[in-house]
């Protein structure tokens, strides 16, 4: 964070490529001033590149020593990614060379009195927003897409920053301002209303919007499931083959996020992917009794897991029987759907007939493995295929909530027949308002600058 408050107007630069060494590494800047864009350009690559064309030149310090040889890439604005006029260099990927020709951006910028700066993460595209190449899902979707860890959830993620979610949400708004306007038009001529909103259908047109509504909501809750991991929690008796089981379903599909350093992982929580779908498995093995409080407070946050997990998964050893109780000393909500999993079934005589919600598999030679994946995803409600889906944030989840509450209400007023118009109308602009959290049309802006400050530096 610099000192000084960052002002919209500079221009920035950043290493736009992952720390650590690389075939090829990007530096990126963004000018909003094309008179000083054009000055820097002409200074730091020796000539002006022709826009949106590859040029390969060296970079030359003030000694006129060599920095890198590399390409650069001139966007002017408005069509670039940020909307702004934007250079790239492609350079050679390491830490040093990038960070050198940073360095000599920075010093070549204030010799010639331009005050390019480092940009702030998530500065590049929240620039993107501000010019309206991006809406907000969309912007957030950049961030989800580097993070996605498996390529199902990339696709979900590439679906919203394409605009597949942001287009639903519109089309709703569009049907909302529809019915605002007839309202609003209503509204000065009450002698006729109702024969006029009859006509129109505007309960018809209101059925419709919480149909539409309805499909969105569930769509973006799978989308947040995409995005967070489904959790589901596992149980059993020690030695039913807990750990086997995991492995097992983990595969080669176990998620890419856990081999990434830095992402912290508990022992009692296991990322994994079932056909692209990110889950995270909780062990309740880990929520036992200590005094260590290190472990106490990974205890908590198991424990709160497991009161927000979208599945029960109760694994039994085959050769034990099902009628062992569960001895389990976890409060577990009730409401939570449950599979109860036979595990070791290749040490019986033959697979044994078993009731709805009970699969028999073997962990150790993979019978029943696929039936369990269909189940879960089933179980949870993961009805589209990834393809199909696009990802959204919890975030967006509340404001659709909010946004049929208002419906709601006004659903429960197109009901009544008497002078109640103004607050029908009144409830849709909520509701329309709501909407516009998720595009970011109805955002405030620290609440904006919030968003944008968890990506990444250089995005
Ligand atoms: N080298 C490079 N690769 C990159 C990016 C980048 O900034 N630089 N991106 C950064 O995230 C992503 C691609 N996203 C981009 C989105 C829009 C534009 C752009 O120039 N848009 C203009 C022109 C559109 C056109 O030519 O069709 C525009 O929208 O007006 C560029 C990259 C991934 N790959
Ligand atoms: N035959 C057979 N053995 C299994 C199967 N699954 C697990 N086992 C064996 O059962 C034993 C216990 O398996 P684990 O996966 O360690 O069980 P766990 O539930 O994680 O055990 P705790 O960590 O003690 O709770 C091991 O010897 C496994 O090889 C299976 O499907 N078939």
């Amino acid at each position: 964070m610099s000192l000084h408050q960052p002002q919209h107007g500079d221009p920035i630069v950043a290493i736009a490529t992952a720390p650590g060494k690389g075939g090829v590494g990007v530096v990126r800047f963004s000018f909003p001033s094309p008179s000083s864009f054009q000055a820097f350009c002409t200074a730091f690559c020796g000539k002006l590149p022709k826009p949106r064309l590859a040029t390969l030149l060296t970079l030359r310090d003030f000694d006129q020593h060599a920095i890198d040889e590399g390409i650069a890439l001139l966007f002017n604005a408005p069509a670039s990614f940020t909307g702004e006029n934007v250079l790239e260099f492609q350079g050679h990927g390491g830490q040093a060379v990038l960070q050198g020709v940073v360095g000599h951006a920075l010093a070549l910028a204030r010799q010639l009195n331009i005050p390019l700066r480092h940009a702030m993460p998530g500065e590049f595209t929240q620039r993107a927003f501000l010019n309206d190449k991006l809406d907000l899902a969309q912007a957030e979707a950049v961030a989800d897409l580097i993070d996605a860890g498996s390529i199902a959830t990339a696709k979900a993620a590439a679906a919203s920053l394409s605009g597949v979610f942001s287009k639903q949400v519109n089309a709703l708004a569009d049907r909302i301002v529809h019915l605002r306007l007839l309202l609003e038009a209503t509204l000065d001529f009450p002698e006729e209303e109702i024969e006029f909103l009859e006509k129109a259908d505007a309960k018809g047109q209101l059925a419709d919007i919480l149909n539409a509504h309805r499909q969105l909501l569930g769509a973006a809750q799978e989308g947040v499931k995409f995005r967070d991991g489904l959790q589901i929690v596992l149980v059993g008796e020690p030695n039913v083959g807990k750990s086997s089981l995991l492995n097992a379903l983990a595969g080669e599909e176990i998620a890419i996020v856990s081999a990434i350093a830095g992402t912290t992982r508990d022992r009692i929580k296991q990322e994994l992917n079932i056909r692209g779908v990110p889950l995270v498995l909780v062990d309740t093995a880990g929520l036992r009794d200590t005094a260590d409080e290190v472990e106490r407070i990974g205890i908590a946050r198991t424990r709160k897991s497991v009161e927000e997990a979208d599945l029960l998964l109760i694994l039994k050893d085959a050769t034990q029987g099902l009628q062992d109780a569960l001895n389990t000393h976890l409060e577990l909500p009730l409401h939570l759907p449950t599979i109860t999993v036979l595990n070791k079934v290749d040490l019986l005589p033959k697979v044994p007939q078993l009731l709805n919600d009970v699969l028999p598999v073997s962990a150790k030679n993979g019978l029943g493995l696929e039936q369990l994946k269909d189940a879960i995803l089933a179980k949870v409600g993961i009805a589209h295929t990834p393809d199909h889906g696009f990802m959204a944030r919890q975030r967006h989840v509340d404001a659709l909530m909010v946004c049929g509450q208002h419906l709601a209400v006004a659903h429960e007023f197109a009901q009544q027949d008497d002078r109640i118009l103004d607050l029908f109308a009144e409830e849709l602009r909520l509701a329309h308002d709501a909407l516009g959290e998720i595009t970011g049309r109805m955002l405030p802006d620290d609440l904006l600058g919030l968003i944008f400050s968890r990506f990444c530096i250089g995005k």
